[in-house]
């Protein structure tokens, strides 16, 4: 059956630098393109940070050689949503095109509203940019910035990620999709905004993709959210002896399993709150979480941790 589905891309789909995201978007766009022959509508949203800590550090780099200004952290993630729709929207023209599927596709520059006084603001904790050494850590955390450990994979800067309240466009991202197109948008978690009357203030943040995503997929009623990461399925005991793999969760057992601790802040986390937020805002709706590459499978039920409001 076709269906309405918001398609959120982790890391792996895009790669950590230029040359690994032009590879990356080419299988990337094979696992999308197999679902547009499927006949679904879709909505592609993605990740970015690794890119927009890469393009602020440019700009942080060229402002202190040239005495110019430091460019605000919204602007970065606008750069973000040009740079990887751009590669995005070219792969998959070209792989439709490869396999005779005419569909326009269109990157929408998206901004997403925040609320000001999201505690977030206070406690930077979206890491974004490549990982640092300790000393590289040290010198930046001298000099101010906010830097964590991420994970036990080394350190980086963090900024604050507050929780999407509004998508400005969603009314275009729905049009988009009445006159056929797949629609590339919430790129990095969308522009986070802040209302001062009609004026749109950038923020400084980044916004969690998969947040983003699934108030998105509430807004235009989709029917399937999909959260495609690096492991096919959630897990709880994660990488202890007695992990075990999940089909299927209820919100409720969700919910129990946050109390337990079961899934990791800043990783896993936000992709089953995410999930919550989406399977729970009406009946029939719910959230896939899988490999990028299991995607169709996990759409027939053969695969992939399905959340749902039981
Ligand atoms: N309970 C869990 N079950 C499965 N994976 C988990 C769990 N807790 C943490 N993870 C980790 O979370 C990762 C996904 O988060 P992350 O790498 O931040 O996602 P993204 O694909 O959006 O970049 C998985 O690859 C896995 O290593
Ligand atoms: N904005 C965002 O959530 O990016 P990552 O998925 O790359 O962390």
């Amino acid at each position: 059956m076709k269906k309405r589905i918001v398609l959120a891309l982790g890391g792996n789909a895009l790669g950590e630098d230029l040359a690994q995201q032009m590879h990356a978007v080419k299988t990337t766009a094979k696992a999308i393109v197999d679902l547009i022959a499927e006949g679904h509508e879709l909505v592609i949203t993605h990740g970015n940070g690794p890119q927009v800590g890469m393009i602020h550090q440019a700009f942080e780099a060229a402002a202190v050689q040239h005495h110019g200004q430091v460019l605000p952290m919204s602007v970065c993630v606008a750069l973000s949503q040009g740079y990887i729709g751009y590669d995005l929207q070219n792969a998959l023209r070209e792989e439709m095109l490869n396999r005779g599927i005419h569909k326009p596709v269109t990157t929408l520059v998206t901004q997403v509203q925040v609320d000001k006084h999201d505690p977030a603001f206070i406690e930077p904790s979206k890491p974004i940019g490549s990982f640092l050494s300790k000393s590289e850590a040290e010198k930046l955390m001298s000099q101010g910035v906010a830097v964590r450990e991420d994970s036990g994979r080394g350190w980086r800067r963090v900024v604050a990620s507050p929780k999407p309240k509004d998508i400005i466009e969603k009314e275009s991202v729905k049009a988009l999709l009445e006159a056929g197109h797949v629609a590339i948008t919430v790129g990095g978690g969308g522009i986070p905004v802040i209302a001062q009357g009609n004026h749109l203030k950038g923020a400084s943040a980044v916004i969690d993709k998969d947040w983003a995503s699934a108030v998105l997929a509430e807004m235009i009623c989709a029917d399937l959210l999909i959260i495609l990461t690096a492991v096919e399925k959630v897990a709880i005991n994660f990488n202890r002896p007695d992990q075990q793999w999940l089909d299927a969760m209820s919100v409720d057992e969700a919910k129990r399993y946050i109390k337990e601790d079961q899934f990791a802040k800043g990783s896993m986390l936000p992709k089953v709150e995410a999930a919550m937020h989406f399977s729970s805002s009406a009946p029939g709706r719910e959230t896939l979480i899988t490999l990028l590459e299991k995607a169709s499978e996990g759409i027939a039920g053969k695969t992939g941790t399905r959340l749902r409001n039981m």
